[in-house]
């Protein structure tokens, strides 16, 4: 495909020796024999099905074929393609039975435009043969089902997937930057009460469940499409194989743009997935099954490594439902995995971003000064920090290019834009419209961010930042902590969610959160936070606890803390200066503020400050320290055998 191109290319701009401008040629010989008009250049198709036919080119192999030649490389390159299908077919075989079905790639609506009725004029033009598809079939056939094919679509491209989502999904649109824009039905938010596990032997006692925790139990018992195949986490040695098995090309592209992408090599080795997501999304689930308690369930059988997806077509479950993933397999292999962001500086520095949804995760990692290694789900491992995505989800309500450029930017060809509005002629959309949610979305492919660190990995954090968003306006826009102060921030989780992206949530309100993830984790938050104070302690790094939320007030009164602001808090952490400052500790939370910090207002690191009405301010801050003490109480008993790091913790929280 590359070389044809180029060819093309090359003769017309290459005409130096002629007079005027290059002609493009198409074939030397036929030109010099036969006189013909040369005002427009003849079309080689004899028909218009091969016409069409021509406008698209078929792809180059995917794998250089090394020199081998002939029978050999022919056959080898078959056989990968029918093991191939035969691994898909088994993926499918587990919702069926024990056989798949028989799977062919391609599209089913492409296949019948061959057998159309012939042309009277031409009949003897002979048809441009149909795409070829690889046949599996299996050994044992056991149903009327498997006399049918199953067609797949199989790691389509970007432009693939938009035609498709155009052509079948109501809802798709191109908009004027270039993105597909998608709707993503009557669910815009996680359902974090549908998120169910199966309770099974070789994960049951490493879970926690019951109270507080997100695992709902469920049994053995009970459980056209789009196959992904692609990799979590940029670390390869503790690289993790998914297949996503969807209906929809939203979804689809979805996943292509958030996993890492395999290189044509890899996928033709990819073998056997790891872990496989069947998302059903638009099928209800039956109510009255056992287990289920409204039309969306999310189930993860950790022993058949496979979830299952119904009633809800939010492609941010499937992102999420890996994390959950990843939150258990990781730590079994000791590393940490954070619901953070990431970002390095040019020297090599690396931060972490902690925080609930839509308290600046994203937009704070994604910053022009510093490499961008991941905006939502890392791994901490001996070898440093790692990405596990190959993507990015950013907000878009509000977006403005001045204010969060690189997201502008990424909003492009390629990517997913959900649940926006935009104009019906014109395709411009307006970021500021929430007629069809708050929570809008951008998926992205990471490299869509020019300063992306490809491979998406790092050395060691040296700052941990810990992000609230908070409604009542008490918390000061930064503070240093402590490695004490940091477990109990950490293991807190505290935010005010802010509306939209989980159901039912209108308006901000007060949140915790553990691990800065609750609806996540899969094991108790101790267990993580442990492993997080062992890091930190080890590799030097720095607590910090940075409030993007409100300031001079609460939530209705006071106004959220200027973007501007908190990145240049945040650029003093990275440069360190900050670190050196001068502080002042607060009542009650024992907050450690520093009296300036460059390029923001003084009077607003003091909270207290920006409050006209102080007895309101002192009444608000005691009423959040009340609301911490209540939720710290759950997880006092349970925080391992370091009785001097428990009781540390404990008095890291408000004193009062
Ligand atoms: N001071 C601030 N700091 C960070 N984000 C802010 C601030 N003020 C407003 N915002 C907005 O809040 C949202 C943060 O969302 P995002 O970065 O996607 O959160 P997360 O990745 O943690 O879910 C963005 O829309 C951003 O523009
Ligand atoms: C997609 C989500 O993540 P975040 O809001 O943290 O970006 C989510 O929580 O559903
Ligand atoms: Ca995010
Ligand atoms: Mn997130």
């Amino acid at each position: 495909m590359a070389a044809n191109g180029n060819g093309r290319g090359s003769m017309a701009n290459g005409g130096t020796g002629r007079q005027g401008l290059p002609k493009i040629h198409t074939d030397k010989k036929a030109n010099d024999a036969i006189c013909h008009d040369d005002s427009t250049t003849p079309v080689k198709a004899q028909t218009i099905d091969e016409l069409h036919s021509l406008q698209k080119k078929k792809s180059a192999p995917t794998t250089p074929s090394n020199g081998i030649q002939g029978p050999f490389a022919v056959s080898s390159e078959e056989e990968r393609s029918k093991q191939q299908l035969q691994s898909i077919s088994a993926s499918l075989a587990s919702l069926t039975r024990e056989t798949g079905p028989k799977v062919v790639k391609g599209d089913p609506a492409r296949q019948s435009e061959t057998p159309r009725i012939p042309q009277v004029s031409q009949p003897d033009t002979p048809r441009v043969a149909p795409v070829s598809h690889h046949h599996v079939t299996p050994a044992i056939n056991v149903s009327d089902s498997s006399l049918k094919l199953t067609h797949i679509l199989y790691n389509l491209s970007p432009a693939e997937l938009y035609e498709q989502a155009i052509k079948y999904e109501k809802g798709s649109f191109i908009t004027s930057s270039g993105a597909l824009a998608t709707l993503s039905g009557a669910k815009t938010g996680r359902s974090p009460k549908d998120k169910r596990v199966v309770s099974e032997e070789s994960s049951i006692n490493d879970l926690w469940w019951g109270k507080g925790s997100p695992n709902i139990e469920m049994d053995e018992h009970t459980f056209m499409v789009f196959v992904n195949d692609q990799f979590l986490n940029w670390d390869p040695e503790h690289r993790i194989k998914v297949r996503i098995v969807s209906a929809r090309a939203y979804h689809s592209l979805f996943m292509h743009n958030m996993c890492i992408r395999p290189t044509p090599e890899e996928l033709e080795n990819f073998g056997t997935p790891d872990f496989t997501i069947y998302n059903a999304g638009q099928f209800p689930c039956n109510r009255y099954t056992h287990y289920m308690t409204s039309s969306t369930s999310i189930d993860i059988n950790l022993a058949r490594k496979e979830m299952v997806i119904l009633g809800t077509q939010y492609a941010g479950e499937m992102k999420k439902g890996l994390f959950s993933l990843m939150h258990y397999l990781m730590p079994k292999r000791q590393i940490l995995s954070l619901h953070s962001g990431c970002n390095m500086g040019k020297d090599g520095d690396v931060a972490l971003f902690f925080g609930l949804s839509g308290t600046g995760k994203t937009t704070l990692s994604t910053d022009h000064n510093r490499y961008l290694i991941g905006d939502d789900e890392h791994c901490w491992s001996d070898n440093g920090v790692s990405n596990i995505e190959g993507g990015c989800y950013a907000k878009c309500i509000d977006l403005a290019r001045e204010k969060e450029p690189d997201i502008w930017n990424a909003i492009k060809f390629g990517t997913v834009l959900e649940n926006v509005v935009f104009d019906e002629h014109t395709r411009d959309v307006d970021y500021t419209d929430k007629s069809v949610t708050e929570n809008t979305r951008a998926a992205y492919p990471i490299e869509y961010i020019p300063n992306a660190k490809i491979p998406c990995v790092g050395p060691h954090p040296k700052n941990v930042i810990l992000l609230a968003c908070d409604a009542f306006g008490v918390l000061p826009p930064v503070s240093k902590l402590s490695l004490a102060q940091t477990m109990y921030h950490f293991i807190s989780g505290y935010t005010a969610l802010v509306a939209g992206t989980e159901e039912g949530i209108k308006e901000p309100q007060a949140t915790f959160s553990a691990c800065f993830g609750a609806a996540f984790i899969m094991m108790h938050p101790t267990k993580y936070a442990a492993m997080l104070a062992a890091k930190m302690q080890k590799h030097g790094a720095t607590g910090w606890l940075v409030n993007t939320g409100w300031s001079g007030g609460r939530y209705g009164s006071g106004s959220r803390i200027k973007l501007a602001y908190t990145r240049k808090i945040i650029d003093a952490i990275h440069a360190g200066s900050l670190l050196n400052a001068d502080y002042k500790t607060t009542e009650v939370f024992g907050l450690e503020i520093p009296t300036e910090v460059e390029g923001v207002p003084s009077e607003i690191l003091e909270p207290m400050n920006t409050w006209k009405d102080k007895k309101a301010y002192n009444e608000t801050l005691l009423k959040l320290g009340g609301l911490f003490k209540n939720n710290f109480e759950g997880f006092v008993h349970k925080m391992g055998n370091d009785d001097k790091l428990t009781d540390q913790i404990l008095a890291a929280g408000p004193q009062f």
